[in-house]
C-alpha cells in the first residue's frame, strides 16, 4: 500500500477556520452531502423542516461541512439551503452550483446568512462528459471552471470546485484544471469518482500523481466524493485519504444517486478503529452516529439493511453460541468496536437456534432468573425447540419457558371450553366465554374495546379476579396462511406480582384466550396458596 502522509498539526487561518495543506494534516474534514446527493436517491424528498432537523443532527454529529442542497434546482431546495444557513450554527454550510453565474447567484442568495458559507461549484472534466454531455472543448471547460470559481470568490472566501467524473479524466488535463482553479481562489478541490468506477489502488495512485503534478496543491484542501456502483465507495475514499486527501464527502447510511455515496459512518469508524494503520482523525462525535442514522432513515424512508456496517441492526449482534461465549468472556474476541462508541446501547446477544448455554444463562440472569443447573438444562432444551420453529426469540418467550419449567406444578383450575364474539363496525365488541372448572361449565359475557379485551373481561368475571394486563404479544410461529399464532401475555395481581401465560392456535383470538387463561391459572393458584 501507499506511503503514509507526513503528520503535523492543523493550522488555523486568520478567520478561525482550519485550512490546511492537504498532506500535512492529521485531520480529515467530513463533508456531508446527505441533504444534496443523498436526497438525489430515487424516491427521497425531504421537506424544509425535515432538512433542518437532519442538519441540526449533523451539526451535533460534528461534520465539518453540510451540503444543504442545490439552490437553483427548485424553490424547495433554495428554501432548505437558506433555512439551514440561517438556523444551523457551528458548521460550514455549502450550496451546489453549476459553473455558471445564474447558479452561483442563486446559491449565494441562499447561503449568505450562514456562519461559514461555502459555494460548491462543479464542472465535468472527463472526455466522455465533456464531449457528450457538456458538448464543449476541454479549453472551454477549463475557462468556465476558472470563471465560476472567480465569480464565486466575489461572495465568499470558501469556494469548492469539483471536477465531476474526475476519476475518468485525463490526468494532464485534470492537473491543469486543478492548478487553474486553485489559482482562481478555490480553497477545496474535489476529485469525484462520480460513477463509482475506480478501484482503490488505482484511485489512490491517481490522486497521489495529481497532487504531485499540481505545484500549488498545498493552497487547497484536496477532497474526494465516491459513489458506490461497485460497492467500493468507502474503500476508494480511504485509499484517497492514505494518499494525501484531507476532505471526504459522503452521506449518512450511504444514501445518494444510484447505488449511493460513501457512507460517512463507515469512513469515520474505519479511521477511528484503524488509527493505528492510517494515523488520521476526524472531528466526529461518534456517539451521535446511530441517532443520526436512525433519523435519516426515518425521514428519507430509506431502510438500513440489517447487515449494514456500523449502523445495521445486526452490526453488533452475535447469534452463534461460540461467538456469544467468546464475547461474554472478552468482548474483543468478536468485536472490533464498542457499540457504545456509535451510540448503540442495546444488548448485542441475540438468542436464536445457534445460541449456546452461556448466552442463555446470561440473558435469563439479566431478566432476573437464577436457575439451578438442572433447571437451566431443561429450559435450554425447550428454548432450542422453540428457536427451531420461531425466528425471533423474545424476552417474553424466555420468561414463558422459565415460568413453565419452574411453575409446571401449577394445577390447572380453568380450561378454555369455548368463546363467541359479537363484533362489527357499529357495535361494541361482546364476548361470551365458557371455562371448565372441576367439570363445571362456568359462563359469562362482557363488552370490551376490542374482541380480545372483551374475552379477557369475561374471563376476569368468571375467575372473579381483578388483574392488570402488562403485556400482550402475538407472533407467527410458522409462515404462510395457516401460520400458528403464538400469544404471550403478562398480567399482574393487585400486589404487583406478574404471571406469564402462553397460547398457540391458528385462530389468534383462541390463542389470545388460551394465553390469558394460562396466566390466570397461575395467578389464582398463587392467591389460593396465600389464603391457605
Ligand atoms: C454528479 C451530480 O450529482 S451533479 C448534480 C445533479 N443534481 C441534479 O441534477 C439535481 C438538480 N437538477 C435540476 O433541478 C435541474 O437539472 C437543473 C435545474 C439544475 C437544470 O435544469 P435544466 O435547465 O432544465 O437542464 P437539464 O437538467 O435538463 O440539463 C442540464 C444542463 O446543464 C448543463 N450542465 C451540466 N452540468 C453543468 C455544469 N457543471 N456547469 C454548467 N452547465 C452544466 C448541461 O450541459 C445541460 O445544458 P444544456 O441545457 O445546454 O444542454
Ligand atoms: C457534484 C459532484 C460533487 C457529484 O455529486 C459527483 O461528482 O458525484
Ligand atoms: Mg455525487
Amino acid at each position: 500500500m501507499s506511503q503514509q502522509p507526513t503528520i503535523i498539526d492543523d493550522v488555523q487561518e486568520s478567520d478561525g477556520s482550519a485550512r490546511v495543506s492537504s498532506t500535512n494534516s492529521r485531520r480529515v474534514y467530513i463533508f456531508d452531502t446527505t441533504l444534496r446527493d443523498g436526497e438525489q436517491s430515487p424516491g427521497v424528498s425531504l421537506n424544509l423542516s425535515e432538512k433542518i432537523q437532519i442538519a441540526r443532527q449533523l451539526a451535533l454529529l460534528g461534520v465539518d461541512i453540510i451540503e444543504a442542497g442545490f439552490p437553483i434546482a427548485s424553490t424547495g431546495d433554495f428554501e432548505a439551503v437558506r433555512g439551514i444557513a440561517r438556523e444551523v450554527r457551528g458548521v460550514a454550510v455549502a450550496g451546489l452550483a453549476r459553473a455558471n453565474f445564474k447558479d452561483i447567484d442563486r446559491a449565494w442568495e441562499a447561503l449568505k446568512e450562514a456562519e461559514q458559507p461555502r459555494i460548491h461549484t462543479f464542472l465535468a472534466t472527463s472526455p466522455i462528459h465533456m464531449r457528450y454531455k457538456l458538448q464543449m472543448e476541454p479549453d472551454k471547460v477549463l475557462e468556465m471552471a476558472v470563471e465560476a470559481v472567480k465569480y464565486a470568490k466575489k461572495f465568499t472566501s470558501d469556494v469548492e470546485f469539483s471536477a465531476e467524473d474526475g476519476s475518468r479524466s485525463d490526468l494532464d488535463f485534470l492537473s491543469r484544471v486543478v492548478e487553474a482553479v486553485i489559482k482562481a481562489g478555490a480553497t477545496t478541490v474535489n476529485i469525484p469518482d462520480t460513477v463509482g468506477y475506480a478501484m482503490p489502488q488505482e484511485y489512490g495512485n491517481f490522486i497521489r500523481s495529481l497532487m504531485e503534478r499540481v505545484p500549488n496543491i498545498d493552497q487547497a484542501v484536496v477532497s474526494v466524493h465516491c459513489h458506490n456502483d461497485l460497492g467500493l465507495a468507502v474503500a476508494n475514499s480511504l485509499a484517497a485519504v492514505q494518499n494525501g486527501v484531507r476532505q471526504v464527502e459522503g452521506a449518512i447510511n450511504g444514501i445518494g444517486e444510484r447505488a449511493g455515496n460513501a457512507a460517512i459512518e463507515e469512513i469515520v469508524m474505519a479511521l477511528r478503529t484503524r488509527k493505528d494503520f492510517i494515523g488520521l482523525n476526524t472531528n466526529i462525535n461518534t456517539e451521535e452516529i446511530y441517532r443520526t442514522s436512525k433519523l435519516v432513515s426515518k425521514l428519507t424512508g430509506m431502510i438500513v439493511q440489517a447487515n449494514k456496517a456500523i449502523v445495521g441492526k445486526n452490526a453488533f449482534a452475535h447469534e452463534s453460541g461460540i461467538h456469544q461465549d467468546g464475547v461474554l468472556k472478552e468482548r474483543s474476541t468478536y468485536e472490533i468496536m464498542n457499540p457504545a462508541m456509535i451510540g448503540i446501547n442495546q444488548d448485542n446477544l441475540v438468542l436464536g437456534k445457534h445460541s449456546g448455554r452461556h448466552a442463555f444463562r446470561k440473558r435469563l440472569g439479566d431478566l432476573g432468573y437464577e436457575l439451578s443447573e438442572a433447571e437451566l438444562n431443561k429450559a435450554f432444551v425447550r428454548f432450542k425447540d422453540l428457536a427451531d420453529k420461531k425466528k425471533n426469540i423474545t424476552d417474553r418467550d424466555l420468561e414463558a419457558i422459565v415460568e413453565e419449567e419452574t411453575r409446571s406444578h401449577v394445577p390447572v383450575k380453568y380450561i378454555m371450553e369455548y368463546f363467541n364474539i359479537t363484533s362489527g363496525s357499529t357495535i361494541k365488541p361482546m364476548a361470551m366465554v365458557g371455562l371448565l372448572s372441576n367439570d363445571l361449565l362456568l359462563q359469562d359475557t362482557a363488552f370490551g374495546d376490542g374482541p380480545v379485551d372483551a374475552i379477557y373481561k369475561a374471563i376476569d368475571k368468571i375467575a372473579g379476579i381483578n388483574c392488570t394486563l402488562l403485556h400482550y404479544s402475538l407472533d407467527a410461529i410458522t409462515g404462510g396462511r395457516d401460520a400458528q399464532g403464538d400469544v404471550t401475555v403478562k398480567i399482574s395481581n393487585e400486589k404487583g406480582k406478574s404471571f406469564i401465560g402462553r397460547g398457540v392456535s391458528t385462530d389468534i383470538l383462541e390463542a389470545s384466550a388460551k394465553a390469558y387463561v394460562d396466566a390466570v391459572n397461575k395467578l389464582v393458584y398463587e392467591a389460593d396458596r396465600r389464603e391457605e
